[in-house]
């Protein structure tokens, strides 16, 4: 069928791999990693790395360049920001209100300026003192427990979004509603059907015969085959209820008079927020109950990614302490969110984590809500559309090499690119949080660069560990379980710290 569309259209789709009528690239298509493959496609086929083919008969554009992401889905971001809507994870879990998978429409619109006004670079310096705080109880869990590096890791961006989005203060690693979150994120809020994902239980390829058929959704729940069907419903179910707690917990909290600001209770309470009748709290429960999904894992990928460069770059790792342990020595206090701009260095690093492994190697896809012609190629409408972020951040032209951790890149009189141009995604349906994610990361890293070295493992012979350089294949990716040695550095910071912790207390 898209063979035949194809001949009958009067320009071509972007060129691609070879393909096989009805499966397309399926039996060629990795499991692991497609973004590297995506990227040697681009260099093999593409124009400029513009590529193009079908999995099933849907269409996917890939773009492996930065200049045609900002083209397509910054300058045409009318015609961009849809996002693919797959029947099981979307249509029967009825994930059409959720941040993700929302069209581009009004209510799509009403959730970014909420999320505008309450994580703009300036509103969102309400939730310093929150995220300073729960780094200082992060590195100081860290000193204590350096076994438990990533769960250390995750309970923080854990405990800094529930914060954000509620005021709720995660205090164990059992807590109820980050437990419901995890599983949800399991269950499918980020899935990306065409894959098999980490969390996409929902999601998984040909694990429900609904998305490959999707005229099977009107079968009855009782139909012998229409097992997915009572599933979704329990699944949506459950999903749901993972947005209500919380957003009921602000309410008991607010009525209470106990509750601290967060996004959720500051529209609640703000007068000129949405009318806060049951249209209104429905488009904050929404909008709050996405950000678990979008900010945790992420957060954890990037926090995880600086410690494993530097483990890998011990010298960089000295450079870097060596900034933070001259503000001290001139300051004689802990550095703070204030403090961002007399750390050029760190900053640097910081790009560099987010460019030597992007956290979201293929970002969110965008689905184009119409036909459009791009150069001498035409895109139909409901492709999905693509930004191979990995192959953008390791474009030799853009950074000379690429699989090298240098910070200095963005330094000196001619710096690369600043690949938080790229590694946020685009137009607009841009991350809602990257302010957020900067800060959060910031802090966390600052002090930890303070107060800890880390290095490579030494195994019983006293013979170093060289760690494999892997990742995880996900939405989110992460670097792979390894092996390392933390030990606690600068009596001084760690003192200090402990002394703003028991004031907190
Ligand atoms: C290192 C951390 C993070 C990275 C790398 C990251 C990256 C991204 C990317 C690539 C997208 C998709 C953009 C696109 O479709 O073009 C996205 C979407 C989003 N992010 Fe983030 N993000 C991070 C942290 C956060 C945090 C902390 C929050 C909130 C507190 C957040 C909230 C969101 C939301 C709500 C969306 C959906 C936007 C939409 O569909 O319109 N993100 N993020």
């Amino acid at each position: 069928y898209t063979v035949l569309k194809s001949t009958l259209h009067s320009k071509p789709y972007p060129p691609g791999p070879p393909s096989l009528p009805i499966l397309g690239v399926a039996s060629i298509h990795p499991r692991t990693e497609f973004w590297k493959t995506y990227a040697e496609w681009g260099r093999k086929y593409g124009v400029n790395g513009l590529i193009s083919f079908h999995i099933l008969g849907r269409r996917m554009a890939v773009l492996n360049s930065a200049a045609d992401a900002a083209n397509l889905l910054t300058k045409r971001s009318a015609i961009y920001s849809d996002r693919p809507f797959p029947t099981m994870a979307g249509l029967l879990m009825r994930r059409e209100k959720s941040i993700f998978y929302i069209s581009y429409n009004e209510r799509f619109k009403m959730y970014r300026k909420l999320m505008h006004r309450s994580f703009n670079p300036s509103a969102a310096q309400m939730y310093w003192e929150t995220q300073e705080r729960e780094a200082r109880i992060l590195v100081d869990n860290i000193i204590k427990f350096p076994e438990s590096l990533v769960k250390h890791l995750r309970r923080n961006a854990a405990s800094v979004i529930m914060q954000i989005a509620y005021g709720y203060p995660v205090t164990r690693n059992d807590d109820h509603f980050v437990v419901t979150a995890e599983e949800h994120m399991r269950i499918g809020e980020i899935s990306q059907p065409q894959y098999r994902l980490e969390y996409s239980m929902a999601g998984a390829p040909g694990k429900w015969i609904v998305d490959s058929l999707p005229f099977l959704r009107f079968l009855p729940e009782w139909f012998p085959a229409a097992g997915f069907k009572s599933q979704a419903r329990q699944w949506r179910e459950e999903m749901y209820s993972q947005f209500v707690e919380p957003h009921t917990w602000v309410k008991q909290q607010m009525a209470a008079g106990t509750a601290v600001p967060s996004f959720t209770s500051e529209l609640l309470r703000s007068s000129n927020g949405p009318p806060t009748d049951v249209e209104g709290e429905d488009l904050i429960l929404w909008a709050a109950g996405g950000l678990y999904a979008a900010g945790a894992d992420t957060t954890v990928s990037a926090a995880t990614t600086f410690f494993f460069a530097m483990m890998m770059y011990p010298a960089i790792q000295n450079r870097a302490q060596a900034e933070v342990d001259a503000f001290l020595a001139a300051e004689n206090r802990l550095p703070t969110l204030h403090d961002q701009a007399a750390f050029p260095y760190l900053g640097c690093v910081i790009k560099e984590v987010f460019r030597w492994a992007p956290a979201t190697p293929i970002g969110l896809f965008h689905c184009t809500s119409q036909s459009d012609t791009y150069n001498r190629f035409s895109i139909p409408a409901k492709t999905t559309v693509i930004a191979n972020i990995y192959a953008m951040m390791h474009d030799e032209d853009v950074y000379p090499d690429p699989f090298v951790f240098d910070p200095e890149r963005f330094m000196g009189s001619s710096p690369q690119a600043d690949p938080r141009e790229c590694v946020f995604g685009f137009g607009r349906r841009v991350c809602a949080g990257q302010n957020l994610a900067e800060t959060t990361l910031w802090i966390q890293i600052c002090l930890s660069l303070l107060t800890v070295n880390i290095s490579k493992a030494v195994d019983e012979h006293g013979k170093t560990i060289e760690p494999e350089v892997a990742f995880t294949t996900a939405i989110v990716s992460h670097v792979k379980p390894f092996s390392y040695q933390i030990t606690p550095r600068s009596e001084t910071a760690i003192s200090l710290l402990r002394q703003t912790l028991q004031d907190v207390v």
